[in-house]
């Protein structure tokens, strides 16, 4: 199992209640992520791109269990064997609305699916989504991996859940606005610290609604290093990790192994 993982993060303006527009840049995104040399292994999408943040009108918005988003990223995948985690889409679930990640593999096979566990109230999220009712661990080739969206990061008893469960690698699709760029900065680098994992965010750009979106979509090392950030343009970031780093350091200082749960928890 290799350990070297590139990964894109498809930083994208989102046009709110526009899903026409927001399914064609997203594919036209993502050809231009596959054509990137050496292709990348893993591309992310952020929160909610096929709808933004159009909550008034989601439930006539939101893709029916997923349907569309499934047929179109699995054809992908496979044709370009890529894995995808198709950031998360508000999607229909009966009468509901859940903001759901779907993760596909290099054959096209969907492998993982997560809802966001924490709505945000600040946007009204909790009064026309439905949260989900499971933590986000899966597998990527092997790999243990995990997924939190936006709002979740600031729970650092789910990260910490994720870890102690294996996860090497934390995924964070996003759509985080302004004026909260050093809450960003700071969450994702102490949860990539404190649990001794790569974290890498993928947020979306761009006014929607009266808020900004301010991109700075992100990979962080289980050191706390950024290995890489964008600004606030449209943008793809590309970042070449080494997951082999997260044993090395949490040989380095077993913070696992040190942790006296007995005493708080
Ligand atoms: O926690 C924050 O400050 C932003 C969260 C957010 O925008 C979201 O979860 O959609």
């Amino acid at each position: 199992m290799t350990t070297k993982w590139r990964i894109a993060l498809v930083q994208m303006n989102i046009e709110a209640g526009n899903t026409e527009a927001n399914f064609a840049k997203m594919e036209a995104k993502l050809e231009e992520a596959a054509a990137l040399d050496p292709k990348p292994d893993l591309i992310v999408l952020p929160e909610m791109w096929n709808t933004g943040y159009a909550l008034t009108e989601i439930r006539k918005l939101a893709d029916p269990d997923g349907a569309r988003t499934k047929e179109v990223v699995s054809r992908f995948a496979r044709r370009h064997g890529i894995h995808v985690l198709a950031g998360s889409i508000a999607q229909l679930r009966g009468d509901a609305v859940t903001n759901t990640i779907h993760v596909f593999d290099r054959s096209g096979a969907a492998t993982a699916e997560y809802s966001k566990i924490h709505l945000f109230q600040l946007m009204n999220e909790h009064q026309h989504l439905e949260a989900g009712e499971t933590a986000g661990a899966f597998e990527l080739e092997g790999v243990p991996a995990a997924a939190m969206i936006c709002y979740d990061i600031r729970f650092p008893e789910l990260a910490r859940k994720l870890a102690l469960g294996g996860a090497k690698l934390l995924l964070v699709p996003a759509e985080w606005p302004h004026p909260r760029l050093h809450h960003w900065r700071t969450l994702l680098q102490a949860r990539a610290i404190e649990n001794q994992m790569f974290v890498v965010s993928c947020n979306t750009v761009g006014e929607s609604g009266g808020s900004s979106f301010f991109g700075h979509s992100m990979a962080i090392d289980p050191w706390g290093e950024v290995l890489a950030e964008a600004g606030e343009e449209e943008t793809i970031v590309v970042a070449d990790l080494d997951l082999a780093l997260v044993d090395e350091v949490r040989g380095r200082i077993p913070v696992f192994a040190d942790r006296r749960p007995s005493l708080y928890e």
